[in-house]
């Protein structure tokens, strides 16, 4: 284990298990419902690429992939409040099936802005696949269809998730030891 990583909430197993049950479902739900054109997979940039990199290949029917990056943490271990675009989609999703894969749903702020934003493009349908989801004392009230795990509200790290750009590459979720960034 990282030396920074005080616990391990989520094994490299676990979490292939559970994305591969979550690809599954996406498969049925979406089979007969998208047809030959299939769906729209978006991440979320950068946490979810490695969630969406794993869940696509679990996914068995047509399936493009596109790519939003959006921000609001920073370096920081609390979201700034202010959700900015950093690059937008190179797809058109009107009349599209579209599944937004995201790492980790905290307070909120983030998937509530991007569905908003893409709502207003007017895709078929426009559903959340998220990984993790956290238990805050605040937080947006977002659907999510698709919930991978739900976890304490302590800072993460691993699988994509990051403390100011690091820990990203571990194959595992942990809790990050406070004394790293207080
Ligand atoms: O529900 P919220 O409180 O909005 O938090 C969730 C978001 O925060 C993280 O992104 P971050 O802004 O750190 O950017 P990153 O993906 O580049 O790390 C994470 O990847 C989610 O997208
Ligand atoms: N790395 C990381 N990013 C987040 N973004 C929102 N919550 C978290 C978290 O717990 N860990
Ligand atoms: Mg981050």
């Amino acid at each position: 284990m990282h030396k920074d990583v005080s616990e391990i909430l989520f094994t490299e197993e676990q979490i292939h298990d559970r994305v591969a049950e979550i690809g599954a479902a996406i498969t049925e739900d979406f089979r007969e419902k998208a047809g030959d054109d299939g769906i729209i997979l978006i991440s979320v940039l950068r946490g979810a690429a490695i969630f969406m990199a794993d869940l696509a290949r679990e996914i068995k029917i047509p399936c493009e992939m596109d790519y939003m990056a959006i921000s609001s943490y920073g370096n920081g271990v609390k979201s700034s409040g202010v959700v900015r675009i950093l690059k937008d989609l190179s797809s058109h999703i009107e009349g599209r099936h579209v599944v937004i894969a995201e790492d980790i749903l905290d307070s909120g702020l983030t998937l509530t802005y991007l569905l908003k934003n893409l709502a207003s493009r007017n895709p078929a349908s426009l559903t959340v696949a998220t990984l993790l989801r956290k238990k805050t004392k605040v937080q947006a009230d977002v659907d999510c269809a698709y919930v991978g795990f739900e976890c304490p509200d302590q800072f993460i790290v691993g699988y994509g998730l990051d403390y100011a750009e690091r820990y990203r590459n571990l194959p595992y979720i942990g809790v990050l030891k406070p004394e790293v960034y207080e």
